[in-house]
């Protein structure tokens, strides 16, 4: 059975001045599979992430998820239909607890963003959603704690549950791995194994280790283009991939 194509672009270009930062870029992201993206420093990972998430528009090109054409949509729009993203910098408000942070991102689907100051008790309706993601990122033996007071990598682990809280299918991680020492590393792969059956996952990261201990598909970019999609081991296997890969490595070591 194949999976559902959740999220699918087509020829997606986006410009910076005269530099095409993504250019043709047709991929496809399916619910059951991790798929990373990979490419030298400059590649246009990062701006891929930005067009899908809709944090920057493209400049021609479409974006489709479930079907619907969703080139036009703001971030805020995107994140209601179920499109999560997480940032490299951190979106956590470290002041407030564990539960706190989750809550309010769970609130963030509300249309109407005055609730944020409202009564705790109008925060009832969240609680299944909040218990929900703090179970995934398995902190909720930690809810009640000040975020400030988790370890790094449990403070990664509460940004994945921040994305949670929003119910999203896709989940757009920019290098979630980050900062993470070897133990934190090998806990987020197996949070993020334990989401796929129901997500479809897109995620940069540096460490390729990690990514071909974790991803199903590959997407190999360079200059803005999509070299190669392919399994692991496809990947692996690739002479296009090592030459292009390593020799852009090479020239920035230069
Ligand atoms: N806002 C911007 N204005 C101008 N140029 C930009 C902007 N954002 C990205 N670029 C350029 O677009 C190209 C792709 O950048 P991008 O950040 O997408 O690459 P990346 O693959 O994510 O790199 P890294 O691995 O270093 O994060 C680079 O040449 C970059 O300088």
């Amino acid at each position: 059975m194949t999976n559902e194509v959740l999220l699918r672009t087509v020829k997606l270009r986006r410009t910076f001045g005269g530099l095409a930062a993504n250019d043709r870029v047709s991929i496809e992201l399916k619910r059951g599979e991790v798929h990373a993206l990979l490419g030298p420093n400059g590649a246009g990972k990062s701006t891929l992430i930005n067009l899908l998430s809709g944090d920057i528009p493209a400049t021609s090109g479409e974006v489709f998820y479930c079907g619907r054409d969703i080139t036009k949509l703001t971030p805020h729009e995107r994140s209601l239909i179920g499109i999560g993203r997480s940032y490299q910098k951190t979106n956590i408000f470290p002041g407030f607890t564990v539960r706190e942070n989750v809550r309010l991102a769970a609130q963030s689907r509300e249309p109407r963003a005055a609730r944020i100051f409202s009564d705790a008790a109008a925060f009832g309706p969240y609680c299944e959603v909040v218990d929900e993601a703090l179970h995934l990122v398995r902190l909720a033996g930690v809810a009640d704690r000040k975020a400030s007071e988790l370890s790094h990598g449990q403070q990664r682990q509460l940004e994945l549950g921040i994305v949670l809280a929003t119910k999203p299918r896709v989940l757009l991680l920019d290098e979630p791995l980050a900062g993470m020492g070897h133990e934190e590393s090998l806990k987020m792969i197996e949070l993020l194994r334990g989401l796929v059956a129901s997500h479809a996952i897109l995620l940069v990261e540096h460490d390729m280790d990690a990514v071909f201990a974790i991803a199903d598909v590959l997407t190999v970019m360079v200059n803005g283009v999509v070299l190669i999609t392919g399994t692991p081991q496809e990947i692996r296997a690739s002479r296009e991939v090592r030459e292009a890969y390593l020799g852009a490595e090479e020239q920035q070591d230069a």
